[in-house]
């Protein structure tokens, strides 16, 4: 599609992976985008089958049924959302770039440029380095610029949502003092897993218990560390300890971070509400808040809060996100409407769900 047209012509979208948690999410938020003709929505195993039948939330809004991935007519599409495992869109993205069509990827197939820590930590080879050069980190609120002209967006893991987000003003004025490590402490909904059975995530397993996870090493922190090292052009210690809580939606981070003596001086509070006040999706909530996943559940909100820590020189962020939203399938549309010139809330303008 020609990009003089896009204000007033709606783009064909499409998704592999129609069936999943984020898949299913990008159905919501799309169904109501002014500017999108949903196209094809893919399903291995339930090709020919009415997506309103797997998915009732969507009878009156999708009309469409789930196609196989393999006949999908996927290169007729402007933009194609990959709501799959790690590995998928890389097979594909190279055929849909050759077609003009520009690919969001919700797995971490393009979101660490180093393709050894890549092949480290999923297991599997990159098959294409050269997309994977071009592509893009899509947090909005931190390289918009970059997203506008971008073809492949990689989408940021849900985790390093809240971490980058929540520590990119200090990082930008130099405010960390790195010789203590900065400390990522993070909660997440079962849906973080995704909708394929697993016996970790059975209700008798997962709803009555939270136990932490990846302590020793999880694949969220190679990407965290690449993007704070990128921002603080400098290299970081970084820990970062995952958690599984008994809740369906929703993902809290708190990070502890050792402040340099000229950031003790400075009102972090203003600098925060400065950094952000033009960004709609990211609040900045008053001092000493304490911000609850209830509070954006189902939106593509994210909420900071800031408290100064009783040991001397430390401050406390609290984070939150919906981990389906702004975590996944809310910024991969935010990416979306800025690759296309469309308002960049577009689709996004849903309250949080309460109680
Ligand atoms: N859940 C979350 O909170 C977040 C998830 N992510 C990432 O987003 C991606 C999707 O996650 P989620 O929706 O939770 O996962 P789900 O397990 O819920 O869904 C995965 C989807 O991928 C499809 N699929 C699986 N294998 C293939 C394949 N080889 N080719 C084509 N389609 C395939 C499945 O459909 P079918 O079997 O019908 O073909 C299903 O629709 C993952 O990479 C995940 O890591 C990122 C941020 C947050
Ligand atoms: C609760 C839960 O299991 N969460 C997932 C993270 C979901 C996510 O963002 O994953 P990707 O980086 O794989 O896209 C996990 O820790 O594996």
């Amino acid at each position: 599609m020609n990009i003089n047209n896009m204000a007033s012509k709606k783009i064909k979208v499409g998704i592999v992976g129609g069936t999943g948690y984020t898949g299913v999410e990008l159905l919501r938020l799309l169904a109501l985008h002014p500017d999108v003709e949903l196209t094809a929505i893919t399903s291995r195993g339930d090709a020919g089958l009415p997506v309103a039948d797997m998915f009732p939330s969507l009878r009156g809004y999708v009309d469409l049924s789930f196609s196989d991935p393999a006949s999908a007519n996927l290169t007729a599409c402007d933009v194609v959302f990959f709501a799959t495992p790690h590995g998928v869109a890389m097979s594909q993205a190279q055929v849909l770039l050759d077609a003009n069509v520009k690919v969001i990827d919700l797995a971490a197939d393009f979101r660490l440029q180093d393709t050894a820590v890549f092949e480290k930590w999923y297991k599997m080879p990159h098959s294409c380095p050269d997309v994977l050069r071009d592509a893009v980190y899509g947090i909005p609120e931190l390289n918009r610029d970059s997203i506008k002209s971008a073809k492949v967006i990689g989408n940021p893991g849900c985790y390093p949502t809240t971490v980058l987000l929540g520590l990119a003003p200090l990082l930008e004025q130099g405010y960390i003092d790195f010789s203590a490590p900065i400390v990522a402490d993070a909660k997440s909904g079962v849906s973080g897993a995704g909708r394929k059975a697993e016996v970790a995530t059975l209700f008798a397993e997962s709803s009555d218990s939270m136990k932490a996870y990846g302590v020793a090493g999880h694949r969220h922190h190679p990407e965290i560390h690449a993007q704070l090292t990128q921002l603080a052009n400098a290299d970081i210690q970084f820990i970062f300890v995952p958690h599984l809580i008994p809740m369906i939606r929703g993902m809290l981070s708190t990070i502890y971070v050792k402040l340099t003596d000229a950031a003790q001086a400075v009102d972090l509070q203003a600098l925060y509400e400065q950094r952000y006040q033009h960004e709609r999706f990211v609040d900045v909530m008053p001092a000493g808040a304490l911000p609850e996943t209830r509070s954006v559940r189902g939106s593509n909100q994210l909420r900071i809060a800031l408290h100064k820590q009783q040991a001397a020189g430390y401050l406390t962020l609290v984070v939150v996100q919906d981990n389906l939203v702004k975590g996944a399938a809310g910024q991969a549309v935010q990416n979306m409407n800025i690759m296309f010139g469309f308002d960049e809330r577009s689709g996004l303008e849903v309250l949080p769900l309460l109680p």
